[in-house]
C-alpha cells in the first residue's frame, strides 16, 4: 500500500480507507459518504496521550463529541479510556447509550436547559460545567430538590482568543461563554459555587478557540488562569485540583495549514503550567483538555459522485457532486477550505481548475472554490479529505436531502456505523394538516 501523511493508495492505485477500496465502499454503501479511518481517529488520541506521559503529569483527554458524536465515536472513546464532553441533552442521551461511563462526562453549554441539568444529576455525570449566573440558579434548585451532590468547574473567559494563527488578549472577553475574569464575575461565580455545599469546585475552564496553530496562545491561557488561581489561594486557600484548557487544536486541511504535533501543544502547555506552579508555590493540578477536530478530524473523508458538468466559456468549470453544503457545511459557513481527489487514481496529475459544486440549491454551495482535478467524468468518485470534524455533526436535511451513512474503516474492513437517512425517515415527524373550523 502507497501512502503519504494525508491518505493510502492501494494496489490497483485507488485510494484506500483504513485498508479498504474507497472505489468499493462508494459501491457498496452509495454516496455521499463519510467514511472514518478508526486507526487514525485512535493514533490521534494516542498521540496526546503519549504526550501526556511524557511529562509526568495527571491528565484527562475529554473528546469534544460536537466534532462528531455518535454511538460508534462514543464506543471508541472509551476503549481508548478517554473522557468526552457534551453539550446538550442528545449528545449526552447518546454516550450513555453508548454504554459511556457517567463519570467520565463532562456536560457544557451556555444555556443549558432545567430539563438537561436534571438529566446530567439524575445521570450522574462527572462534571458540570457552569457557565452563568442564572445556570448555577438553576442547578441550585435542582440540587435542592433532588438532594444530590455534584462536581463542578467554571467555565472562564480569560481574555485570550485565539484565531488560527493568531491570538489576542481582549477578544474574549465579548464572548457568550463563560464567566469573564477581568470584570470580577468569576470571582463572583467561584463565591457562589463555594458557599452551596451541594456543589464541589474540582476545577476551572477555559477554551480560547479553535483550529489553533500556535502555541502562544494557549501560554497565555495558563499564565491568566494561574494568575487568578494564585490570587484565589492567597484570598481563599482555594487551589483547583483540575485546569480544564478547553480544546481547539489545529489540523490540516490543506497544505496552507502548517500544523504542530500533539507533543509540542501538551509539553508547551504542560510547562506552562509547572513554570508558574513554581514561581507561586502552587500545587500542581491534573491538566485536562478537550480536543475535538484534531482527535476525528483527518480521520474523516467524504466520497461523492460526479453528476452533472457546467461550461461557462473564460470561466472556471462547475463539476457538480451529490452531496455538498447539507453533509458539509463548512465551506459556506466559514469559507473552510479541504482538498479533493479523484479516489480512482488519487496521484494523477491535475489537468484542470475546476470549482467542486454541492447539488443544493443555494449559489453558495460550493464546496471546493479551485479544485486542480485530472478530467473527472460522471459516475466518478471524488473524495474530500479531512472532513472528520464539525461534517457529519452540522448535517442537515435541507432540501430534504437524506442525510449520509457513516462507515467504520479499520484494518482492512468497512462497517455502517450510522445508517444513510431514508425519504421515510425525512417525514417522521410531519403530520397531516386538517382544516379547522
Ligand atoms: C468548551 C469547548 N471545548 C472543546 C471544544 C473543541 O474544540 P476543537 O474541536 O477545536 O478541538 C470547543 C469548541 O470549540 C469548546 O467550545
Ligand atoms: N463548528 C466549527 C467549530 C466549532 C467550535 C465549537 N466551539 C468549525 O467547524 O470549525
Amino acid at each position: 500500500m502507497a501512502a503519504n501523511d494525508y491518505y493510502q493508495t492501494n494496489a490497483q492505485g485507488h485510494l484506500a480507507i483504513g485498508g479498504v477500496d474507497a472505489l468499493k465502499l462508494a459501491k457498496e454503501f452509495g454516496t455521499p459518504l463519510v467514511v472514518y479511518d478508526v486507526q487514525k481517529i485512535k493514533q490521534q488520541f494516542q498521540a496526546f496521550q503519549k504526550a501526556f506521559a511524557e511529562e509526568s503529569v495527571n491528565y484527562a483527554i475529554s473528546y469534544a463529541s460536537k466534532a462528531f458524536a455518535t454511538i460508534a465515536i462514543y464506543q471508541v472513546i472509551n476503549e481508548l479510556g478517554g473522557h468526552v464532553d457534551v453539550v446538550s441533552g442528545g449528545e449526552l442521551y447518546t454516550a450513555l447509550k453508548a454504554g459511556f461511563p457517567a463519570e467520565k462526562i463532562s456536560f457544557h453549554g451556555n444555556n443549558k436547559t432545567a430539563d438537561e441539568l436534571l438529566m446530567a444529576v439524575q445521570n450522574h455525570v462527572g462534571v458540570i460545567v457552569l457557565d452563568n449566573f442564572y445556570e448555577i440558579k438553576l442547578l441550585t434548585q435542582i440540587l435542592q430538590k433532588t438532594n444530590a451532590q455534584v462536581q463542578v468547574m467554571l467555565r472562564l473567559t480569560p481574555g485570550v482568543s485565539a484565531h488560527t494563527h493568531e491570538y489576542d488578549q481582549t477578544g474574549q472577553e465579548d464572548s457568550k461563554f463563560g464567566f469573564d475574569i477581568r470584570s470580577g464575575q468569576a470571582e463572583q461565580a467561584f463565591l457562589e459555587v463555594k458557599a452551596n455545599k451541594q456543589m464541589d469546585l474540582i476545577g476551572l475552564h477555559a477554551h480560547i478557540g479553535s483550529q489553533i496553530l500556535a502555541t502562544a496562545g494557549f501560554k497565555l491561557e495558563v499564565e491568566k488562569l494561574m494568575q487568578l488561581v494564585n490570587n484565589w489561594k492567597q484570598k481563599y486557600d482555594y487551589q483547583p485540583q483540575v485546569l480544564n484548557l478547553g480544546g481547539g487544536f489545529g489540523i490540516r486541511y490543506t497544505k496552507q495549514d502548517k500544523v504542530l504535533t500533539a507533543q509540542t501543544f501538551i509539553s508547551q502547555i504542560v510547562q506552562t503550567v509547572k513554570k508558574c506552579i513554581q514561581e507561586s508555590h502552587l500545587k500542581m493540578p491534573a491538566i485536562w483538555i478537550e480536543p475535538g477536530r484534531s482527535i476525528v478530524g483527518e480521520a474523516g473523508y467524504s466520497l461523492y459522485t460526479v453528476g452533472a458538468r457546467k461550461e461557462v466559456p473564460g470561466l472556471l468549470p462547475y463539476v457538480t457532486v451529490d452531496g455538498g453544503m447539507g453533509d458539509n457545511i463548512r465551506p459556506a459557513l466559514y469559507q473552510a477550505q479541504y482538498e479533493a481527489l479523484l479516489a480512482e487514481n488519487p496521484h494523477a496529475e491535475p489537468e484542470e481548475t475546476v470549482r467542486l459544486a454541492g447539488r443544493y440549491c443555494e449559489s453558495g454551495d460550493i464546496l471546493i472554490n479551485e479544485l486542480a482535478l485530472p478530467q473527472s467524468k460522471p459516475g466518478d468518485v471524488i473524495a474530500v479529505l479531512a472532513t472528520g470534524a464539525y461534517g457529519y455533526s452540522m448535517a442537515s436535511n435541507y432540501n430534504r436531502v437524506p442525510r449520509p451513512a457513516v462507515v467504520f474503516a479499520e484494518n482492512g474492513q468497512a462497517q455502517v456505523v450510522v445508517t444513510r437517512e431514508t425519504y421515510a425517515d425525512l417525514i417522521s415527524h410531519d403530520r397531516f394538516y386538517q382544516t379547522k373550523g
